[in-house]
C-alpha cells in the first residue's frame, strides 16, 4: 500500500531509477506521488514513459511538491544542489541522502541546522526488490523519521540501521558489491565458455549459482564454510577448484577490494568537506 507521501528524487540517474522502479513495484508509492528532477532534460520522457512518474528540470520545484526529498546526485555535485534547494527546504520535510561519502553534518551545514536527515547507502538490486540498504539518522531526525525512511527501503529489500561512521564500510561492501558480483558472474560465464559451454547457458548457470547459493545461505542460516564443505567431496572436483581460488588469493583480493572502496568513500567525504563551495 502507498505510504501516502510524495517523494522527490533530485538527480534521476541509475540509483534513483532503481529506487523508483523498486518502490513502484512494491506498491509503496503511486507514480503520481514521485517527482524526479534532473538537469538532463532527456531523462523526463524516459522516466515518464517507463514509470509514469512526474518530471521537472527544477530541483526546487521537486522539493516544493514533496514531503520526502531524496538526494540522489553524485557527491561531486552535491554542494551545488544543496545551495540551490536550501531556500525551499524547511524542517517539515524529511531529507534522505543516498550519496556515497557525504557526511550528514555537511548536509546540515549547507541546508541549515534543524533539517531532518537520514543518510543511507542502498544498492542497485533494489530495482528488483532485493536491495541491501544501511541507514543512519541525523541529529534532528526523529525515531519516526528513521522508521519512515526504513519503511521505504524495507519495501525494496533488506535494511540495517548503523552508526554513521560505518556507512563508508557499507559503501565498500554492499553499496559497491553488485559491481563485484557482476564481474564474478561475467568471469564464471567466460570460464564456462572456455570449458565448452554455449555463452547463454554458461551465463544462466553462473547467475543461478550465485542466486541459489545466496538463497541457500539466507534461508538456512548456515555458516558459509559449512555449506562450502557440503559441496566438497574428498578428492573431488570442488576442492580442486577451491585450491586454485585460494592459490590466486581470492579472499585477500575481495578484502582488498572492499577496503579500497571503503577508503574511496571516506576520501569522497573528506573532499566534500574541504570543498565548501
Ligand atoms: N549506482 C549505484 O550503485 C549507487 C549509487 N549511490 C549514490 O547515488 C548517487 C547517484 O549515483 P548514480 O545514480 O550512480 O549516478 P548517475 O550519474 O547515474 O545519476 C546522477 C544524476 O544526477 C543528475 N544531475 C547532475 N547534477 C545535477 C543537478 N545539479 N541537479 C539535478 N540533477 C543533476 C545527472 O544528470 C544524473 O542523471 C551518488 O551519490 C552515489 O554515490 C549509492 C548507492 C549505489
Ligand atoms: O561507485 C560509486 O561511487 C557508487 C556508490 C556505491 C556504488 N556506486
Amino acid at each position: 500500500m502507498s505510504l501516502g507521501k510524495r517523494i522527490a528524487f533530485l538527480g534521476a540517474g541509475n540509483m534513483a531509477e532503481a529506487l523508483v522502479k523498486g518502490l513502484l513495484r512494491a506498491g509503496v508509492a503511486e507514480p503520481r506521488e514521485i517527482v524526479c528532477s534532473d538537469r538532463n532534460e532527456a531523462r523526463g520522457p524516459e522516466l515518464k514513459q517507463r514509470y509514469g512518474v512526474e518530471f521537472t528540470r527544477s530541483n526546487r520545484e521537486a522539493v516544493e511538491r514533496c514531503e520526502l526529498v531524496v538526494l540522489s546526485v553524485k557527491p561531486q555535485v552535491m554542494n551545488k544542489l544543496l545551495a540551490e534547494i536550501a531556500p525551499v527546504l524547511d524542517d517539515k520535510k524529511l531529507v534522505i541522502s543516498i550519496a556515497a561519502g557525504v557526511p550528514i553534518e555537511a548536509i546540515e551545514r549547507k541546508l541549515g541546522h534543524g533539517v531532518r536527515i537520514v543518510r543511507t547507502m542502498p544498492n542497485t538490486p533494489a530495482l528488483v526488490g532485493a536491495g541491501a540498504t544501511a541507514l543512519s539518522a541525523g541529529e534532528h531526525a526523529t525515531e519516526a523519521d528513521l522508521a519512515q525512511a526504513r519503511a521505504l527501503f524495507d519495501a525494496i529489500g533488506k535494511t540495517a540501521v548503523v552508526d554513521e561512521g560505518l556507512l563508508d564500510a557499507v559503501t565498500g561492501l554492499s553499496g559497491s558489491g553488485p559491481a563485484y558480483i557482476f564481474l564474478i558472474i561475467e568471469a564464471l560465464s567466460d570460464a564456462g565458455v572456455k570449458v565448452g559451454l554455449p555463452r547463454a547457458t554458461a551465463q544462466e548457470l553462473a547467475a543461478q549459482t550465485v542466486l541459489g547459493s545466496a538463497k541457500l545461505l539466507i534461508d538456512t542460516g548456515e555458516h558459509p564454510g559449512r555449506l562450502k564443505d557440503q559441496v566438497t567431496s574428498p578428492g573431488g572436483t570442488a576442492i580442486a577448484g577451491l585450491h586454485t581460488l585460494e592459490a590466486g588469493g581470492l579472499r585477500t583480493t575481495l578484502m582488498d577490494a572492499v577496503e579500497a572502496a571503503t577508503r574511496r568513500s571516506r576520501e569522497l567525504g573528506e573532499k566534500f568537506l574541504e570543498k565548501d563551495d
